[in-house]
């Protein structure tokens, strides 16, 4: 059964991830890429649906961690009879998707349970499993379609009913390595190789990423986390960046606002890229400005809100009825009918990260610069059309705020690429239009009754996404303007001390059910609190927040607060990314 959301952390290959549960079970993974079916779905469904868990048997307490700057789990058991570690890892630089799950006994003796439940195509295809010798050493095969695990170990579970368990103890000094390797099914498996050395690499690569990282941030370590987590969600082959690694954790239990997220959005990717360049990785911008120009390639009319992680247009949303939903929620969907929305913000998003890649020291590129040219003449075209906005909305397309703001920043970066770093392009037209969106801003999205910009040209409602106004630098952070609009999200967004979206009982989104307060804006709020000299109430913000972070410091997508439990795709750039663009506007760098 899956467990709340918060009991997971997440392990990768920076091609592909898995989430392990507190109890040992790994209940979620796609072979071999973010965007695979998932050969272990009993995070969305049940335990039938696919996990893999090394546990205790009997009751035990468990307590985790990460190793140093690594993306290696280490889960401790502590029972009546001894303390087990389990370590999890995907070892990466061989091109190989593997699971490797190490037991080392540390006192007494432990007694543990082993399940291994393979249903490839999302939960839902038994495969064909055998016992096969490959260079002199037993494994267990599993092939259905498209792919084969191979289980590897030393002492190999035995087939029951569908699934393999084995029940083994361990004793102190002990250790038992583990390991789950995806195959295409028809290569036939030869030379296992030893995963040792690649264990090892592995925890050294990360250590020197996470030793780059700057220390001197408020909470350091919690941004560091987050670092690694975004870099987790980059594919280190295509540069694309996802979402998040899962599908459907629902926004709201038991309600149909489920989604998947293990694609590439434009915008969270461009926002994860500046968090990622301010942080000083500035490689991974130039490794996602190469996706970028391949997916984008073609027609700017063609242009798209996302793409697959290799840069593929086709995303069409399906439902698996088969699969009963994390908590009861339903359908879980795969695909995003958002692939096909108009969201006019994107562009904006892009230019402001790529003017930081380029004040970064980025490698100059003359054709991204070309492309940034094409896209924003596109965009001058058709920048006064309504759109689908941010949030995606599945109602009606208005003429959202933050959109047009992020118009404007298109513009504003276009006409700076040019003054500033002597890029060449029809300027003096970019600047009529950045004029020109400015003050129909100024005109059409402020509620001069109220002193605050509003959601859309056609209401009076707020929206959380007015607090990256200043950030953006579309007016100073104390101008009154956007003081006043803090002050109305503070009245109408704010729930247990966190931040809603917008009102969903406005309608505007087009669906049925609520949803909790998004971590993202959360972050937002204390980077607006900042912005506008408010330092200690953004501190204090910044503190609750990060005390949301779960016992290894990840954040999913909204937080429960009443109920203190995370909600929605697990771990999610947008949150992460927020997080960290605060830790800077707190630091004021
Ligand atoms: O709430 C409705 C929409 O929710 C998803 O979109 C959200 O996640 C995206 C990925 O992080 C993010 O870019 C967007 O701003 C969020 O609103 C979902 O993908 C949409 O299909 C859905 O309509």
């Amino acid at each position: 059964m899956a467990l709340p959301i918060e009991d997971y952390a997440l392990i990768g290959d920076l091609r592909t991830a898995a989430l392990v549960g507190r109890n040992g079970s790994i209940d979620w993974l796609c072979l071999p890429r973010f965007d695979s079916p998932a050969c272990l779905a009993g995070l969305v469904g049940s335990d039938e649906n696919g996990h893999w868990q090394l546990h205790p048997e009997g009751d035990y307490e468990t307590s985790r961690r990460y190793l140093g700057g690594s993306a290696v789990l280490e889960t401790t058991f502590t029972t009546a009879t001894g303390v087990v570690t389990l370590t999890d890892l995907m070892p990466r630089g061989d091109q190989r998707a593997d699971v490797v799950r190490s037991v080392t006994g540390v006192r007494g003796t432990v007694r543990m349970h082993h399940r291994w439940v393979i249903r490839f195509d999302y939960g839902k295809v038994r495969p064909w499993v055998r016992r096969q010798t490959i260079g002199g050493e037993q494994v267990i095969s599993a092939i259905a379609g498209p792919d084969q695990l191979l289980l590897r170990g030393p002492r190999l579970p035995r087939a029951t009913d569908h699934r393999h368990e084995d029940t083994f103890d361990v004793t102190e000094g002990e250790e038992l390595v583990f390991s789950t390797t995806w195959l295409p099914s028809h290569v036939e498996p030869h030379d296992l190789g030893d995963l040792r050395d690649r264990i090892r690499a592995t925890v050294e690569a990360d250590e020197a990423w996470a030793g780059r990282c700057p220390d001197d941030l408020p909470h350091a370590d919690v941004v560091l986390r987050s670092l690694l987590t975004l870099r987790l969600l980059t594919h280190e082959v295509t540069g694309g960046i996802v979402a998040a690694p899962t599908t459907s954790l629902p926004e709201d239990f038991g309600g149909e606002r489920n989604w998947d997220y293990r694609f590439c959005w434009l915008r969270d990717a461009a926002l994860t890229l500046t968090s990622l360049v301010r942080a000083g990785y500035v490689d991974e911008a130039t490794l996602w400005r190469s996706w970028l120009l391949r997916s984008v390639a073609g027609d700017p009319e063609d242009l798209q809100i996302m793409y697959a992680v290799d840069g593929a247009r086709r995303l069409p949303e399906r439902t698996l009825d088969h699969l009963t939903g994390y908590e009861q929620s339903r359908p879980v969907r795969i695909g995003n009918a958002a692939v096909d929305q108009h969201q006019s913000d994107v562009l904006g998003e892009v230019m402001v990260a790529l003017e930081h890649a380029r004040d970064a020291g980025a490698d100059s590129d003359s054709n991204a610069w070309a492309l940034q040219v094409a896209l924003v003449e596109n965009l001058a075209e058709k920048w006064q059309e309504p759109d689908n906005g941010l949030w995606e909305i599945r109602g009606k397309p208005q003429h959202f705020t933050h959109s047009r703001a992020m118009v404007w920043a298109a513009f504003d970066r276009a006409v700076r690429a040019v003054e500033k770093s002597g890029l060449e392009g029809p300027v003096e037209r970019w600047r009529q239009i950045r004029d020109a969106v400015h003050e129909e801003i100024l005109a059409h999205g402020f509620d001069h009754e109220r002193g605050t910009f509003t959601q859309h040209y056609d209401t009076t409602e707020v929206d959380a996404s007015l607090l990256v106004l200043p950030q953006i630098g579309f007016l100073p952070g104390d101008d009154p303007r956007i003081l006043g609009t803090i002050k109305a999200i503070e009245e109408d967004l704010i729930r247990d001390g966190l931040v809603l979206r917008y009102r969903t009982q406005s309608g505007v989104d087009g669906l049925s059910g609520d949803e909790h307060p998004f971590l993202a804006c959360s972050f937002w709020l204390v980077s607006a609190y900042a912005l506008a000299g408010r330092r200690d109430q953004a501190h204090a913000l910044f503190d609750r927040l990060v005390g949301l972070v779960n016992d290894v410091g990840l954040l999913s997508e909204e937080y429960d607060a009443a109920n203190g439990r995370m909600v929605g795709n697990f771990p999610q750039a947008f949150s992460h990314l927020a997080l960290v663009q605060a830790a800077f506007d707190l630091a004021g760098r």
